[in-house]
């Protein structure tokens, strides 16, 4: 078997792929929760399971460290994320969330954090069923441990933690295949400041073109254009809510929030997450909203360069400013603050504005997964509603 892990798990198998004749939804029943195994799975007994108290500066400093580390690289090993403590608070406590679904792995002797992997509860509708699943992250093996079967274990541990709470489904997503995703994406980047993406070797100057023509050609107007455009503040949740949820409903699968999910996600939080909205001057109705999370990476053996920083876009909602023209102000913004790149997927409406507002393809693919809950069809990337952090 190719998967031996993921052969066992309810998940769409590839062997299943065309077989129209398997019903959309749970792929397993629950169980009681009193006949969920209680003990924790067993790992190599050098190790020991740990649940990280993501609040303790001194546990959240040895998560950090550990992701720096050790977390996603792509494929030219050309950047490793570098996810923010602050960052790292605010993914991993939103409104409902369990502390023992934060879980590390220990060496017994000398306590060293050497693994982790994540859950947080979330409203996630399919079609027409709001189920709460929990959104699965962070999964993290120390690259002195790798390809020892540790990342099974892991995630059996999470799902058992998970079914504890008598939760039954997960979404999560990963740039490696695994049966079976139920959709491909692909990321698109903006470039705002050239220069340094071609010092780092991710851009190349085009043919025919200098620096400076190409520092041009990126150029963006100092301030933002639309009238109306200001931060989002907390007395704004409620409309905020009301917008993004009729929004949202069009996708076939896509975040179910509510006023305290809106004000934990999408509330400025510094270095973290960014959000701006366009309040008619008129009838000071708010139409339309834009936002972005902040989420540095390590560049990787470069003499002049150590950090990316990397804004990405998060939930977006345009019903009177044209979707063009409220990203443009969202680059604008970024820009001002110093940001390197803007990366979107091209999800949601997103493929309308991409190339428009100079964004490149990427070469990394992101694919979205449901553990438990079949999908009769994969969906395109523009039925996609739901943006993991
Ligand atoms: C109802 C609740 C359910 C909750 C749970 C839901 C499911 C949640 C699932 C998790 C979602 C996470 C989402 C997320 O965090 C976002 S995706 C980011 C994953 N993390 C990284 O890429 C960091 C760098 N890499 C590593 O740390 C290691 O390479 C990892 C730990 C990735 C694998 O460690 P390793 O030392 O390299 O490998 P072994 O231990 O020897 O294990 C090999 C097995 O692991 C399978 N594998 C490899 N990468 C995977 C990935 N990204 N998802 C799922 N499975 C992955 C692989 O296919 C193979 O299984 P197979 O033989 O069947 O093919
Ligand atoms: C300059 C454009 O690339 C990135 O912003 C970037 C930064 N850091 C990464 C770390 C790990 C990584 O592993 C897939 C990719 C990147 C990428 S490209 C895909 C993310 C986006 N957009």
């Amino acid at each position: 078997k190719k998967h031996k892990f993921w052969e066992t798990q309810p998940v769409g198998q590839f062997k299943d792929l065309g077989d129209t004749s398997l019903p959309e939804g749970p792929i397993e029943l629950p169980t009681p929760v009193s006949e969920v195994k209680q003990e924790p799975y067993n790992l190599p007994s050098l190790y020991e399971w740990t649940t990280c108290d993501i609040d303790s500066e001194e546990t959240c400093a040895e998560v950090y460290s550990l992701l720096t580390n050790n977390y996603v690289e792509d494929d030219e090993n050309m950047f490793r994320f570098n996810y923010s403590k602050e960052f790292l608070r605010w993914a991993l406590r939103p409104p409902g969330y369990f502390k023992s679904w934060h879980i590390g792995v220990r060496v017994k002797v000398s306590k060293k954090l050497v693994a982790f992997i994540t859950g947080i509860p979330a409203k996630i509708r399919v079609g027409d069923v709001v189920v709460t699943k929990a959104e699965i992250n962070f999964l993290c093996v120390h690259k002195k441990l790798r390809s020892k079967r540790l990342a099974p274990v892991m995630i059996k541990e999470v799902t058992r933690r998970v079914h504890l709470e008598n939760i039954w489904q997960a979404a999560y997503t990963a740039g490696v295949v695994l049966p079976t995703p139920i959709a491909t994406c692909q990321y698109w980047h903006r470039s705002l400041n050239p220069k340094k993406l071609i010092d780092v070797g991710f851009s190349r100057l085009g043919a025919r073109m200098t620096m400076s023509r190409t520092i041009k050609l990126y150029k963006l107007p100092e301030s933002t254009v639309t009238p109306g455009f200001r931060k989002m503040e907390l007395r704004d949740v409620p409309a905020v809510t009301r917008l993004l949820r009729e929004y949202l409903s069009q996708f076939i699968v896509a975040p179910y929030f509510n006023e305290d999910d809106v004000e934990h996600w999408l509330l400025p939080t510094e270095n973290v997450v960014d959000s701006y909205l366009v309040e008619s001057p008129e009838t000071h109705e708010i139409t339309d909203f834009v936002s972005f999370y902040t989420l540095p990476s390590s560049i990787l053996g470069n003499q002049n360069h150590s950090i990316l920083k990397a804004a990405y876009s998060y939930y977006n909602v345009s019903t009177k400013t044209p979707l063009l023209q409220l990203m443009n102000d969202a680059l604008i913004v970024a820009k001002q603050r110093d940001y390197d790149v803007f990366n979107a997927l091209d999800i949601m409406h997103n493929e309308s504005f991409l190339k428009e507002l100079k964004f490149g393809p990427g070469d990394g693919q992101l694919h979205y997964y449901l553990y438990n809950y079949r999908v009769k069809h994969a969906l395109k990337p523009s039925e996609l509603g739901l943006v993991l952090l």
